[in-house]
């Protein structure tokens, strides 16, 4: 999925098909279609990491998709799926825009190494396999040597963390990499940490943002159906201010929403709730401001 300039109408598949893509502010829509993933049989996992084989084809093929989105122009929005599926699309995306800032929103950092990992789940590892300076601590997987770091520590920032796990906060201590947890969130409040945030990556060169905003960072309130809620996360006000900020710098140029499942949601409500504040968040990515929008040829009757 991607979005342009010019007004189109187009709606999705499930869960996304209340995302009205005239939505979208004026924005072009085209649909590139579902990214089909393989079902690998004996997916043995290696270590501690599970299923990499499926996992590591899977987002070769995400990757290529997200190239070919990025050469045609368009600002590129990934609909997940899970947290995994960054690795694709960070690079993918870093394939077509050489240098890229990342904002990821969370509340888990997913920068486990497979080899810190605790639970093996590549979801809670995305970050580690693209960042230059966590290489040399990547073990070689079945499916994953495609993978080229792409992203320097110091173009990240955090925004929403609050369920790190210490040989991820050992990571990011290590390496410097800014980020605002909710406890700063709480702090500064959230335009001080969006005014800072833009600071900080485009304080050297103004590189293109790709936003990767896990649903779970909201408060599970908000968006219940996901795989690792953590309370005390982004009330939805929170979460699409970070949305709408980002928007305005003119520099967001990918933006993955992953983490949303309708299988943990326990009731309708609680599905729409969390489809509602995705759909919600990508809208405010391309311009749909709460104070209302009228298209620039509006005449009044
Ligand atoms: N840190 C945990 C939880 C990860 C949560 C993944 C989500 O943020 O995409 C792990 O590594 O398993
Ligand atoms: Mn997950
Ligand atoms: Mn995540
Ligand atoms: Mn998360």
């Amino acid at each position: 999925l991607s979005c342009k300039e010019k007004p189109n109408r187009q709606t999705l598949g499930p869960p996304w098909n209340e995302f009205d893509m005239m939505y979208m502010n004026g924005c072009a829509v085209k649909d590139y279609g579902n990214v089909t993933f393989e079902e690998v049989a004996n997916d043995e996992p290696i270590g501690n990491v599970k299923r990499p084989r499926a996992v590591g084809s899977a987002n070769q093929r995400l990757s290529a998709a997200v190239h070919a989105v990025k050469n045609d122009g368009y600002t590129c929005v990934m609909l997940g799926g899970d947290h995994s599926l960054a690795i694709g699309s960070i690079q993918g995306h870093a394939a077509a825009k050489k240098d890229l800032s990342v904002v990821w929103v969370d509340a888990h950092a997913d920068i486990n190494t497979p080899l810190t990992s605790p639970t093996g789940n590549i979801h809670g590892q995305p970050m580690s396999y693209l960042i230059h300076e966590l290489h040399s601590k990547i073990p070689v997987l079945p499916n994953f040597s495609w993978i080229k770091p792409c992203v320097s520590a110091k173009d990240i920032v955090y925004i929403g963390l609050r369920d790190v796990d210490p040989e991820e906060h050992h990571i990011l201590t290590l390496l410097g990499i800014k980020g605002y947890s909710m406890t700063e969130v709480d702090r500064l409040g959230i335009s001080k940490v969006m005014e800072e945030t833009c600071d900080y990556i485009f304080s050297k060169v103004k590189k293109p943002i790709h936003l990767s905003y896990d649903i779970d960072a909201l408060d599970p309130s908000i968006s219940p159906a996901t795989g690792t809620p953590v309370v005390g996360g982004l009330t939805y006000r929170e979460g699409v201010y970070i949305t709408e900020h980002i928007c305005q710098t003119g520099m967001l140029s990918a933006v993955d929403m992953v983490e949303v499942n309708p299988k943990r949601g326990k009731t309708e409500d609680e599905i729409s709730s969390t489809v509602n504040a995705a759909v919600d968040l990508i809208r405010g990515c391309f311009g749909r401001l709460r104070e209302g929008n009228h298209p620039a040829d509006y005449k009044m009757p």
